[in-house]
């Protein structure tokens, strides 16, 4: 099978996080997610989750720093997640593909439904 190399960007404004909600037609549709995307030939992470960021939400992020990886396996895909902190950024936040875009408080992510590889990133987040 093959595997998908995903940045992720665990967005920080104070006590907040950004989620967005993916499209119900994708792989783990109708889950929030961190927003990112594909890691495509010759960029590094950092420089993928810069492009995805803008396309994805219009935000215009400075720089990135590496939190933690996750590898796993949906059964029907396998994803290596790249996750890195995004705070250098401006601009308002817009779901730029019609998705549903939030800003919540840490203590409230639980309250949230994501794909299941992401448990051990909301662990980090909250620890
Ligand atoms: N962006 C993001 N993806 C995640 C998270 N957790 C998680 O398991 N994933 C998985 C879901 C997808 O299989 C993959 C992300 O793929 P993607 O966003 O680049 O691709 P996509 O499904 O939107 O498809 P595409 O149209 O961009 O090709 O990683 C998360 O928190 N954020
Ligand atoms: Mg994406």
């Amino acid at each position: 099978m093959k595997l998908i190399h995903v940045a992720v960007g665990v967005i920080k404004q104070g006590n907040r996080i950004l989620l967005a909600k993916r499209p119900l037609e994708l792989h783990q549709g109708g889950k929030w997610e961190f927003p990112g995307g594909k890691v495509e030939q010759d960029e590094t992470t950092s420089e993928a989750l810069i492009r995805e960021l803008k396309e994805e939400v219009n935000l215009d992020v400075m720089n990135t720093s590496p939190m933690m990886e996750i590898h796993h396996d949906y059964g029907d895909k396998k994803v290596f997640l790249d996750i890195h902190w995004v705070e250098n950024f401006t601009g308002t936040a817009q779901g730029m593909e019609g998705q549903q875009v939030c800003w919540v408080e840490k203590e409230d992510l639980q309250q949230y439904d994501f794909p299941e590889a992401n448990k051990a990133i909301l662990e980090k987040i909250l620890s």
